[in-house]
């Protein structure tokens, strides 16, 4: 059966609850300047939106993780593969992602970047899986939660595709 796409959430949900969450972290951050951290390559569509609805001050670096499942030697641990450009310490950080799945990739991320001084650390993301947890995460802000389905569009890819999908859909027709 050839790969297709059913739709999940729609362009239009997408983009209402991303302005949500904008006017929402706006009032939480009300006097503050937020500081966005991006975790690629998922995390940029969304970023990049939120970004634009959110009415405080805002800054952004990027980073680069890569994560290893139960399956290799290094047991779940986040390598970094790219690090920010800027020192966080004193700032407040908001970690932008497009999922959380098992939680391992933000469980040491976190853990990586609260290390490093920053003033608070908070959790953004556009979709939450929570069936499919094995590290407990505390997420702030959620745009979806969402059935144990793989997903994507809105940055998510399989095998690097369909991130450019301007909605949430799941892969169907895979072997
Ligand atoms: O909660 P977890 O089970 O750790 O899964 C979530 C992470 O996996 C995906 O990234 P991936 O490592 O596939 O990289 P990508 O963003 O470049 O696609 C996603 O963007 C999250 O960062
Ligand atoms: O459902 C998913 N889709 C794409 N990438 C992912 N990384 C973790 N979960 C997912
Ligand atoms: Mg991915």
């Amino acid at each position: 059966m050839a790969e297709t796409i059913r739709e999940l959430v729609s362009e239009k949900a997408v983009d209402e609850r991303i302005v949500e969450l904008g006017k929402q972290i706006s009032k939480d951050y009300e006097g503050k300047q937020v500081h966005l951290i991006c975790v690629l390559k998922g995390g940029v569509f969304f970023m990049c939106e939120l970004a634009k609805r959110i009415s405080v001050p805002v800054s952004m670096d990027f980073m680069s993780v890569s994560s290893y499942g139960d399956d290799t030697k290094s047991s779940g641990v986040v390598k970094i593969v790219k690090d920010l450009d800027e020192a966080i310490e004193g700032k407040d950080v908001l970690i932008v992602e497009d999922i959380i799945d098992s939680g391992r990739t933000l469980y040491y991320l976190i853990d990586i970047l609260k290390k490093r001084n920053p003033k608070s650390v908070h959790l953004c993301t556009l979709l939450d899986k929570p069936e499919r947890r094995v590290k407990d995460v505390k997420v702030d802000y959620v745009g979806f939660n969402i059935p144990d389905e793989f997903v994507v569009g809105y940055g998510l890819d399989y095998a690097q595709k369909y991130r450019n999908l301007p909605f949430i859909g799941v892969v169907e027709g895979l072997e």
